[in-house]
């Protein structure tokens, strides 16, 4: 016989097993028995649940009050000061993932040339956050403010709402990194799905509604074999969690176009290098490892074969970016309502100039002027996909993107960049 614990609380979430009522029906009837029993019971228990959401609100308002890192007279008048337009028709752009990557050299970017730029970053520690602290301060004294906070507390990013009028929103808070998808996949569901789709929400409730440029992945080709890849092609084969996670954004996003006509441009970047890079990254971790005289691992595809990526130099990718935010278009919602159709585009953010990885292990012994000790191994298979190759005609029409820097040259800038941040010390790098 089931126990009273499986009764009141059935094993599929969301279902409840009706057929069960009438036993659940005979458990009541022996634990209240009498109407006039029953109605001191009911009494007790309203005075029960008024106590109990009371303390709540209590508890909820004081941790708020001593833990809160944002809200305020001052921290509202940092933010207005800091999305504050420098030149005509400017935008004041939201950029999420501020303290990130291509996130900080995109606020830099945007506030030279006059645009007023917020930030948030929630700082995680995916990898060593004293590098996203760094750029934080460097943004800083470029009079950049940067929200400490997550993209999926719908409270803050409505209060950030409430304080600007953002024209744009530039969404590049992710988890990153393909094999990591193994190890901590909540996290990709956390911040590209859920996280997405808080900011979305924002988004479209938001008045007047801004236009939205965010961060897809080229990881979304996975397995395609036809090169270079173009955005017309299949996406339907991801290789990793991470790839299907940035697949689903580019799903989500486009309902948010559909139902509320927010304007969507979404941008698949391939892997993007240069200086305050990521350190999970190849070029990263192998110069670290180079100078500290440590092994290196390099995959092999199949039947030996090199992998190949279509590195992509982070100046050029501000390039795309900025343009993106440029040509993106108005979205037509007001209060939470679509009022006309908005622009939804897709764009490959690549070199278009692939580089095999045994070949970017060379260029840096070059530029280190130290021996790698190379191990190979064949591709795990942890997400990894043999080779990346953008075709960016698109782009090259509609932002008018062009890169121009070569592996060779990009880690020239970001070796120079490395060892005046890290230090150099006979061989071994200080950290
Ligand atoms: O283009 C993209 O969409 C993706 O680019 C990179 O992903 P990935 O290309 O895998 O970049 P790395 O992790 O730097 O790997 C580059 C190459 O080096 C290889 N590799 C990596 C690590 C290692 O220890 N050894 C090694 O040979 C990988 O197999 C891959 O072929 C980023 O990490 C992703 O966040 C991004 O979305």
């Amino acid at each position: 016989m089931p126990s009273l614990e499986e009764e009141l609380f059935p094993s599929t979430p969301g279902k409840f097993k009706i057929d069960r009522a009438h036993t659940m029906n005979r458990h009541f009837h022996r634990c209240f028995g009498s109407t006039s029993t029953m109605f001191l019971w009911a009494l007790f228990l309203v005075a029960l649940t008024a106590s109990y959401l009371s303390f709540q609100s209590f508890v909820y308002t004081s941790s708020r009050y001593f833990t809160a890192s944002w809200g305020g007279i001052q921290w509202e008048k940092q933010i207005r000061h800091s999305a504050q337009i420098h030149r005509s028709n400017g935008m004041s752009v939201l950029v999420t993932g501020a303290a990130g990557f291509v996130g900080s050299h995109v606020s830099l970017a945007l506030k030279k040339r006059g645009d007023g730029v917020v930030g948030i970053d929630n700082f995680n520690n995916y990898y060593d956050p004293s590098l996203k602290r760094a750029r934080k301060s460097l943004l800083n004294n470029q009079g950049i403010f940067i929200v400490e906070g997550d993209i999926n507390d719908a409270r803050l990013i409505a209060k950030l709402f409430d304080t600007v009028a953002f024209t744009h929103v530039m969404h590049l808070a992710a988890q990153a990194g393909v094999r990591y998808a193994m190890e901590n996949p909540h996290s990709y569901v956390h911040s590209n799905i859920a996280g997405l789709v808080t900011l979305l929400e924002a988004c479209k409730s938001a008045n007047p509604q801004p236009s939205v440029v965010w961060a897809s992945s080229s990881s979304v080709y996975g397995l395609n074999e036809k090169v270079p890849f173009s955005e017309s092609d299949r996406t339907d084969q991801p290789a990793s969690l991470y790839a299907a996670t940035k697949k689903a954004g580019e799903e989500i996003t486009h309902t948010y176009n559909h139902i509320y006509g927010l304007s969507i441009t979404g941008l698949r970047f391939f892997t993007v290098y240069g200086p305050w890079g990521r350190p999970d990254m190849a070029y990263f971790s192998f110069t670290r490892n180079i100078l500290q005289g440590k092994p290196i691992t390099v995959y092999r595809g199949k039947d030996r074969a090199d992998l190949a990526r279509d590195f992509t130099f982070i100046d050029d990718i501000v390039k795309g970016c900025v343009g993106s935010l440029d040509t993106s278009g108005k979205s037509t919602g007001s209060g939470g309502k679509k009022r006309g159709p908005a622009p939804y585009r897709i764009f490959n953010l690549g070199n278009t100039s692939p580089v095999t990885v045994p070949t970017l292990v060379s260029l840096l012994e070059r530029h280190l002027k130290v021996k790698a000790k190379r191990n190979f191994v064949d591709m795990p298979g942890n997400g990894d996909v043999p080779f990346t190759h953008a075709n960016i005609s698109l782009a090259h029409r509609e932002l008018g993107y062009k890169p121009t820097t070569d592996l060779a040259t990009g880690l020239k800038k970001f070796v120079k960049w490395y060892l005046s941040y890290y230090g150099y010390n006979h061989g071994k790098a200080v950290n």
